[in-house]
């Protein structure tokens, strides 16, 4: 007998998915809460919902920046409850915070060579090929991050002092530093916060930019021109829990995402 059913395609699985995701701080009630996520390679997801919705304990979790109390999370086919944040953003993930994290006492060229070499990890080199080999990556490094202080605007102010930058230009600083990584996914905790709306166009492109190179995008933004301007899918969570899922449109007129926003 001749089987005419049509070969199946492969099925592509996301870059990040969680499941069961639980987190408890104590309260009464979860944090986060049998949360659900998934980000498929190549997308710009959004992670939207009122404040203290539990997002940014999401990213903690997804991160492992923090234990959840239960659930999974499978980066790129791996487990990863198990690994330390920094195997995990050697592995590809990286995130940024709400709050800018930058060195402001360190130059903003100095702020992306270190985080490069946070993520080689420290070696030791003893033979001349060794150190020259060295020169060499570190010649690459700073190659590296005169291209990206390019591409976020940033190459003219690299011998100052990060903490002479503006808020927006932080955020830009910050991202900058997660790319130096060549990340696979990056995480990015509210990009258009504090940030003027021509910096936010600014920042819009260039994570369009960098998506169309191939890089996906996990991004928690409680602007939602941002979020319709740049996501293909979008995750609403309230009170920790998943409220909704769908492309931008469909979450902006979706009754139960209305009410969980006006009801705060
Ligand atoms: N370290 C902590 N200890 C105790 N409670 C916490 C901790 N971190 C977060 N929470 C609580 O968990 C809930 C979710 O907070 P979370 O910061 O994840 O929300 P969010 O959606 O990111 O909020 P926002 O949009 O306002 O930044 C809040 O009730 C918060 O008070």
């Amino acid at each position: 007998m001749v089987n005419e059913s049509t070969p199946s395609q492969p099925i592509e699985l996301p870059l990040l998915a969680a499941s069961g995701l639980v987190k408890n701080f104590g309260g009464t009630c979860c944090a986060v809460d049998r949360a659900r996520i998934e980000v498929p390679q190549g997308s710009i997801t959004g992670l939207v919902g009122p404040n203290g919705a539990g997002k940014t304990t999401l990213f903690n979790l997804l991160s492992n920046a923090i234990r959840s109390d239960q659930g999974r999370v499978l980066f790129d086919g791996e487990p990863i409850h198990h690994l330390q944040p920094h195997i995990i953003a050697r592995m590809g993930m990286v995130r940024t915070f709400q709050v800018a994290r930058v060195l402001s006492r360190l130059s903003v060229l100095d702020n992306l060579l270190l985080a490069a070499q946070k993520q080689t990890g420290e070696k030791f080199w003893n033979t001349w090929f060794q150190q020259k080999q060295i020169a060499q990556e570190e010649k690459a490094q700073r190659q590296k991050a005169f291209d990206i202080l390019e591409s976020i605007g940033l190459a003219h102010m690299m011998n100052e002092y990060a903490g002479a930058l503006s808020g927006g230009q932080r955020k830009l600083l910050e991202i900058g530093r997660a790319l130096m990584a060549d990340p696979k996914l990056i995480l990015l905790d509210e990009p258009a916060a504090g940030v003027n709306p021509t910096l936010i166009n600014q920042i819009c492109d260039r994570i369009q930019g960098w998506n169309r190179d191939g890089m996906t995008f996990l991004i928690i933004e409680h602007n939602m021109d941002v979020i319709m301007s740049l996501c293909d899918r979008v995750w609403v969570l309230a009170e920790g829990r998943n409220l909704a899922d769908g492309t931008p449109a469909e979450i902006q007129s979706n009754p139960e995402v209305l009410e969980a926003y006006l009801g705060q």
